[in-house]
């Protein structure tokens, strides 16, 4: 391990997995905070103390939690592929000028689709923000096979 965190291309993809990993996980609490702020809840154990009336009330979803939970997913999808192709990536000895542009790009454009997805930005700013961070991960995997392919 202190032999990889002398690569200087793997210490930067440590670090920018780490941000929009921490950045995903963040989804979690704003979808709490939207559930609360919306009073829309989906178990039955999370009002239980609550009278009957509270119950049917408070038990249905709200867009705006929907919203954050599909924000959430959408970063599953995209996030954890990124890890597996950025980790290969790092460790196939890219340039480390061509390294920190692909996890700074798609950094900052998983926080921009968070940003878009949650505030309601006008479309295409989500749709862009989406097929950027995916070109990333297209082009890593590109670099990566044309150095590594072995079928
Ligand atoms: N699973 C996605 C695949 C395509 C995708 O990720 N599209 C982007 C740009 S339009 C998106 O933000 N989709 C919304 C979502 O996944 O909830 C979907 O159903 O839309």
């Amino acid at each position: 391990m202190s032999q990889l965190m002398e690569n200087q291309a793997f210490k930067a993809f440590t670090t920018y997995a780490a941000i929009v990993t921490l950045k995903m996980i963040l989804m979690g609490p704003v979808t709490v905070y939207f559930r609360f702020t919306r009073k829309s809840f989906i178990n039955e154990e999370d009002v239980a103390w609550m009278s009957e009336e509270q119950k049917k009330k408070l038990l249905k979803t709200h867009p705006d939690v929907e919203r954050a939970r599909r924000c959430h997913y959408n970063d599953l999808e995209n996030i954890i592929p990124f890890f597996f192709i950025g980790l290969l990536y790092a460790l196939s000895g890219p340039e480390l000028s061509s390294a920190l542009l692909h996890f700074r790009i798609f950094t900052a454009a998983r926080i921009f689709h968070s940003f878009a997805y949650i505030l309601v930005l006008p479309q295409p700013s989500r749709a862009l923000s989406y097929f950027l961070g995916m070109l990333v991960t297209f082009s890593m995997a590109y670099s990566l096979l044309s150095k590594v392919f072995f079928l």
